[in-house]
């Protein structure tokens, strides 16, 4: 699935009228009608007292539509036109006069905070003030009604967006944003859904595909790229019956220090998990026996040092080599990163202190192998590309910094963002329970694992990213969340492996929150 801007959807909404035929009016009605048919399945004519706050745009259409539908249906229903301007587009007429025909109930016109109803904490509220045509952040009384309706308990259901939230900008005034419990978005969701700053408003959501021109649509650059299963699953490179340990490459892992000896154990776990074929795990001295007990599969380089590294010497040419994971910060480690990052043709994981090293020592910068994977969390990010002033301009920093470096950088998180050049490709899976120590060192490993198989920087990245968060939804449900450990994610990399060509329950709603 794609993630389109407001100016894209609005493009795509005319396509569509003029190739299908149709009318704006009908594909309003196509639109409200889909959200009356979700309601319908899930209020099953409750007598719920149902509130429909329509705006005077688009967005207020729908609600109208909606509010027509329901009352139809027999729904217990007052709607309330947000009245914030004289401007009422053509689509808002027209439901306002058809609406008239079907109850006695006329629209309510607020005009003023003297308007406000009483909101009970068993209401059901429909936001369809502001949709993505919001142009300017809401003031004086319809701010006022946001925060009036934020206050109640009442369940608020957001029709495509919530109300004073912007698709793909951000916000300007947080108590102007309505904070829905659920949201339904028309073709495709909204930048603003995935990232730290706006997701919360959101809560969970549903696409809800209104037949906008496919075309058109796949003839546009997006936003950004979903990965989910689907995209997955055209990622995976099959193995063939005479492939052998050789086929799948032989991944070096550097990492560990003096009492961080377990950011190698996992790192090296996890490449093998995800498929490598032979993994060398180069570590300082004292970490000798911890290594080759816990993971016997490995082979193991010591450092000439006890406690930290300072000359990765190697008799091999690795098919990846992932860097930095519990490394520190020595200054004898920081000449061995330079003297590494010669290897120039074989793809890198750079991760953690490796990371950190080069953010305080700018020049290594230069010296970053083309195509290299870049794995930050966000404190980690903000010490490698400065600080930010909110997710977008976070994103613009990310894409500026993956250009010019020629690497891929990973942007850790909720909705980890895998920023190549230009482009940016949102992962779907992961939850809460992978910010766990070491949760980190595993995707290091897993993504060197799919590299040394002959992925590429992009490939093993995003799919990398893909099965290390399916893992954690595996091992979550499995444990609960709370209890997952960075060990118990790398134990279900091979379940997330057999889930991609499982056939699926139907698809549920995306959930931004774990309540
Ligand atoms: N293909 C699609 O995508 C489809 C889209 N559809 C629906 O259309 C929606 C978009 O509708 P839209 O373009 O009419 O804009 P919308 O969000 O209703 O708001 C604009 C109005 O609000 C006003 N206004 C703005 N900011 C304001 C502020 N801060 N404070 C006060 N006023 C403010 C602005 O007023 P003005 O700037 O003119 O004063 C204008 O009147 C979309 O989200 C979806 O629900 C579906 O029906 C079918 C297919
Ligand atoms: N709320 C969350 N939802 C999804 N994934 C998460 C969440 N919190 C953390 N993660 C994932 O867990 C990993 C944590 O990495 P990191 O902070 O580097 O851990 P460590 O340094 O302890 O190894 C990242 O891949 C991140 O995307
Ligand atoms: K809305």
């Amino acid at each position: 699935m794609k993630v389109f801007s407001a100016e894209q959807l609005y493009n795509a909404d005319k396509v569509t009228i003029e190739k299908q035929g149709i009318t704006s009016e009908a594909l309003m009605e196509r639109a409200g009608k889909q959200i009356f048919q979700w309601l319908h399945k899930h209020l099953n004519g409750a007598p719920v007292p149902i509130r429909i706050f329509a705006g005077i745009g688009n967005n207020g259409g729908d609600g109208l539509v909606i509010g027509r539908l329901l009352i139809e249906h027999g729904y217990d229903v007052v709607v309330y036109v947000v009245n914030c301007s004289d401007k009422r587009s053509d689509n808002f007429l027209l439901n306002y006069n058809k609406i008239k025909n079907v109850t006695k109930n006329w629209p309510i016109l607020m005009k003023s905070e003297a308007d406000f109803p009483k909101i009970n904490d068993d209401d059901f509220i429909v936001d369809a003030i502001f949709g993505i045509g919001l142009n300017r952040c809401p003031g004086g009384w319809v701010k006022k009604l946001i925060l009036h309706l934020n206050q109640s308990k009442a369940f608020k259901l957001a029709v495509d967006i919530p109300s004073g939230l912007y698709p793909n900008l951000p916000i300007e005034d947080k108590n102007a944003v309505l904070k829905a419990d659920h949201t339904i978005t028309f073709q495709t969701p909204k930048l603003a859904f995935f990232l730290p700053e706006t997701a919360a408003y959101v809560s969970n959501f549903d696409v809800l595909e209104i037949g906008l021109d496919i075309q058109f649509l796949q003839s546009v650059e997006p936003l950004a790229q979903l990965i989910a299963k689907p995209q997955a699953q055209l990622f995976y490179k099959q193995r063939n019956k005479f492939d052998h340990k050789g086929t799948f490459g032989h991944v070096l892992i550097v990492a560990g220090s003096y009492g961080k000896l377990g950011a190698a154990v996992l790192s090296t776990k996890a490449a093998f998990k995800a498929g490598a074929g032979m993994v060398t795990t180069f570590i300082p001295k004292c970490g000798y026996n911890i290594l080759q007990t816990t993971v016997p599969e490995a082979m193991v380089i010591t450092d000439k040092e006890e406690e930290f590294i300072s000359d990765i010497a190697f008799d091999f040419k690795p098919s990846a080599i992932a860097i930095g994971m519990g490394i520190g910060k020595n200054t004898a480690t920081v000449e061995a990163l330079k003297k590494v990052f010669q290897n120039k043709d074989t793809p890198f994981v750079i991760d953690a202190d490796a990371l950190n090293i080069i953010s305080e020592n700018k020049t290594l910068l230069k010296l970053l192998p083309k195509n290299s994977v870049l794995t930050p969390h966000p404190g980690e990010l903000k010490r490698l590309i400065g600080t930010w002033e909110n997710d977008y301009h976070k994103l613009e920093k990310a894409k500026k910094f993956s250009e010019k470096y020629k690497v891929v950088l990973i942007i850790k998180g909720a909705y980890t963002v895998i920023v190549y050049g230009s482009k940016l490709y949102i992962n779907t899976t992961g939850n809460p329970g992978m910010g766990t120590a070491g949760s980190g060192d595993a995707l290091s490993g897993i993504i060197a694992g799919l590299l040394s198989q002959g992925y590429d920087a992009l490939l093993a990245a995003v799919f990398g990213v893909y099965l290390h968060g399916k893992a954690g939804d595996i091992a979550g449900a499995h444990l609960g969340i709370d209890a997952v450990m960075a060990g118990d994610i790398i134990n279900n990399v091979s379940e997330a492996y057999l889930e991609l060509f499982k056939i699926d329950e139907p698809e549920k709603s995306i959930t931004n929150t774990t309540k």
